[in-house]
């Protein structure tokens, strides 16, 4: 399949949806909230390994709520992370191929459930295979500082994407999505990869923001994006665990700055501690808050919404209702 009508499967789900698309939300998050324990620098990749049935009832419950787009489990799940915990590559390689599978089953599961009700109202779900930033790797927090000190180049970046990239692609996901990408370098490395590998499947690539202004690293978004401007393999960027409260003003300014959709999945507010590795207390939105926004977000331009860490389903059936309810198609 070419890029181009690849895009359209994206384009198309857009359309289906009302004009914009509903992505899921924290992942991590919703398998806490099932008691999951994932304290560990494999962060929720543990659960691919310990619980997959519980990958798979996350994904569900984020498709009954209303989900459009399900974000595979992968974001901290690589080749280098599984190997000091005792596997091979090549099982390393099939546990990423997992995360793929256990979403692929979800969305297959649930869309053979829903479709026998004429009356429904959900549309068939697209799987985007989550990459996580090198960031997310190092388990330290500097997806949220773009910090990766003076030797990490961009080739070390595009080694360490690389494999991860080919085995997630060929395990059949409808996009990838590069998420919390916190400097200029890694987009250049998202982007360089995509046109090396001939990815022919599209891609969003999300920066998180701790300013509200700039990518973490204090590079402009105007710098950022311009790399990313010159590729037709990302049909959508934009901002995914960031305080919501910056949301709108990135939107707009992310219109100014590019002509490719935008997508926007803030967290709660609540801000992550890379040393003890939990979430501090902040100005925050509930989900009442994320009913509220999600149509103002979307009157802005946005065309992919959904929520990052703190947010669980109960959010994306409040964003889904918004959207569904000021765009005037059916709610469920
Ligand atoms: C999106 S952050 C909350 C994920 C966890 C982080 N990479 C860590 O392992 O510390
Ligand atoms: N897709 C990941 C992103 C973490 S920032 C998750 O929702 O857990
Ligand atoms: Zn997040």
């Amino acid at each position: 399949m070419g890029i181009h009508k690849a895009t359209a499967l994206l384009d198309d789900l857009i359309e289906k949806a009302g004009g914009c698309a509903i992505v899921d939300g924290g992942f991590a998050t919703q398998l806490e909230k099932h008691g999951a324990s994932i304290n560990d620098p494999l962060w929720s990749a543990l659960c691919l390994i310990k619980d997959p049935d519980l990958v798979k009832r996350v994904h569900l419950e984020y498709l009954e709520a209303g989900a459009d787009i399900l974000v595979t489990s992968s974001y901290q799940a690589t080749i280098p992370g599984f190997i000091p915990r005792g596997f091979s590559i090549e099982e390393a390689e099939s546990l990423l191929e997992k995360s793929v599978k256990l979403a692929v089953e979800a969305r297959e599961k649930f869309w053979n459930a829903v479709k026998r009700n004429s009356r429904h109202s959900y549309n068939r779900a697209l799987v985007a295979a989550s990459i996580g930033s090198y960031g997310a790797y190092l388990a330290d927090g500097s997806e949220y500082s773009g910090n990766y000190g003076p030797h990490v180049s961009l080739d070390k970046l595009k080694d360490f994407h690389r494999r991860r990239l080919q085995v997630l692609v060929d395990a059949g996901p409808d996009l990838l999505a590069f998420e919390t990408i916190p400097n200029k370098l890694e987009a250049q490395a998202c982007v360089e990869l995509l046109e090396e590998e001939n990815i022919q499947i599209p891609s969003w690539i999300c920066f998180s923001s701790v300013d509200g202004e700039n990518a973490p690293s204090g590079e402009s978004f105007k710098d950022c994006l311009d790399v990313i401007n010159k590729s037709d393999k990302v049909s959508a960027v934009g901002i995914n665990c960031a305080p919501p409260h910056f949301i709108q003003t990135l939107i707009q300014k992310f219109k100014e700055l590019t002509g490719k959709a935008i997508i926007v999945y803030p967290n709660s507010g609540e801000i992550w501690d890379g040393i003890s590795k939990g979430w501090l207390p902040s100005k925050c939105f509930d989900d009442e808050k994320f009913e509220l926004f999600a149509p103002i977000w979307r009157d802005a331009g946005a065309k992919l919404i959904g929520g990052c860490c703190r947010t669980t389903p109960s959010t994306i059936q409040a964003v889904s209702k918004a959207l569904k309810e000021s765009s005037g198609l059916d709610t469920f």
